[in-house]
């Protein structure tokens, strides 16, 4: 199925190179059918700061689509995840402003008002053109990138590469807890740590941080793949994440996590999603000389280019990023950083797995579209045992 859809799609890369020829005079031509909306609910912020900033409006743009590869969706469900929380603190305004594409913004140089929210399940409402893949009213579910305006907003318009038809024994609300963290952790473990199901089953795996949104997927995944996965986690998340398919769970609680884990069996990749001084230790914890590796997820990229610019930022970053890598290959250990990357055909694997019963969502709490500050809240507080889902609009399955 995913093969079929790059073949397909192959189709968007002429038009993705030259933007330049698009003017607004022809946008309407790039879709199936014509829209009489401009205006739609959402959640906006209109500035930087805590959550005060949230502000509901009747009055936000309709989404425009803007190339022959976009469709607009219909949210009926909306994940959060940290970034968000971080996103609406500024996290990553330099580098993310400069990302995003003038087209999809408003005439203004500025990114407000800016929609949060980047995880969205729904229903496909218009297709651009060159969309072969999609169908009006199909059922999707999709990771939207952070320079892109988000789900939290009746309508979101995505690129068709980074839409998955929805899985079939989900709801909308299920759906929403997955596209985020599964993009995340399959760029993380499959684009960067080099996994798959064929290459795991022999394999060891630590996941730092397991109790929360990428912790509850990647567990998930790997034991689908047949991988043993250790985790790291709070004494009182210990039952949750074995009932995920954990193997081994250490309680970082209880003191230093270092010592219980030196006396397992060494690693063959540590996924890290805590960050902090884990570092330090973790790196000691693979087997060396034998293409292991560390992935973290906990990265100052956005912080160097909020910093100190974009360019000295990226290169700081680059220096950073370099300089590790190579205090540990010299040790026989492989040290990356992971990133989340917005990808449809991964989500069409994840929807297979999910299908397959592999895979279950991990909904910790609901919100209603009028309590958007209230999840915020929530995923602000940590702790996270899975997601934090908001309920966008009446009409899906669920609601
Ligand atoms: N680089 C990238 O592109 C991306 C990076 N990330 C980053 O990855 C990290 C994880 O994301 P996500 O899973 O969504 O976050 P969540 O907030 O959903 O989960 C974090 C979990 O970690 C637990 N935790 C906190 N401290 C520790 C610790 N010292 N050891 C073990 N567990 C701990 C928390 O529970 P408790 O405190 O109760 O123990 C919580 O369950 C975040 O820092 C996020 O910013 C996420 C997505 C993309």
């Amino acid at each position: 199925m995913a093969s079929v859809r790059h073949i397909i799609n192959s189709r968007w890369l002429f038009h993705l190179s030259k933007p330049q020829i698009v003017n607004s005079s022809l946008l309407r031509l790039f879709s199936t059918s014509s829209r009489c909306m401009t205006i739609m609910p959402a959640w906006v912020i209109d500035k930087y700061g805590s959550n005060d900033v949230l502000r509901f409006t009747k009055n936000a743009s309709f989404p425009i689509i803007n190339y022959p590869n976009e469709v607009i969706v219909k949210v009926f469900a909306a994940g959060l995840n940290p970034i968000d929380v971080s996103m609406r603190g500024g996290y990553g305004a330099a580098t993310l402003s400069m990302k995003r594409d003038p087209l999809n913004i408003k005439q203004s140089d500025s990114e407000f008002p800016l929609i949060l929210g980047r995880d969205v399940s729904g229903v496909i409402m218009e297709c651009g053109l060159d969309v072969k893949y999609f169908r009006e009213r199909d059922e999707v579910w999709a990771a939207i990138p952070p320079w892109k305006q988000g789900s939290l907003a009746e309508f979101v318009v995505l690129s068709a590469n980074e839409v998955s038809h929805k899985p079939k024994s989900l709801s909308h609300t299920e759906a929403a807890a997955i596209p985020y963290v599964a993009n995340t952790a399959w760029s993380a473990l499959v684009n960067t740590g080099g996994l798959n199901k064929d290459n795991c089953s022999k394999k060891r795996i630590l996941i730092l941080g397991g109790s929360g949104g990428v912790g509850t997927f990647a567990i998930q995944m790997l034991k689908a793949w047949g991988a043993h996965v250790t985790v790291t986690c709070s004494q009182n998340a210990e039952r949750f994440v074995r009932e995920l398919g954990a193997d081994d769970v250490v309680d970082y609680t209880a003191g230093p996590v270092e010592e219980p884990l030196s006396a397992l069996e060494k690693f063959d990749l540590i996924l890290d999603n805590v960050g902090g001084d884990t570092e330090r230790w973790a790196l000691n914890l693979l087997k060396p000389w034998s293409g292991a590796k560390y992935v973290t997820l906990v990265t100052p990229f956005l912080q160097n280019t909020d910093r100190l610019g974009i360019a000295d930022g990226m290169m700081q970053t680059a220096a950073t990023v370099a300089t590790k890598a190579l205090k540990h290959l010299v040790k026989g250990v492989h040290y990356r950083w992971g990133f989340f990357a917005p990808s449809g055909p991964a989500l069409d694997e994840v929807r297979e797995m999910v299908d397959a019963g592999q895979i279950r969502a991990v909904v910790e709490e609901t919100f209603s579209f009028s309590q958007v500050p209230e999840a915020f809240d929530k995923v602000e507080k940590g702790h996270a045992r899975g997601k934090t889902v908001v309920q966008i609009s009446k009409g899906g399955d669920d609601l």
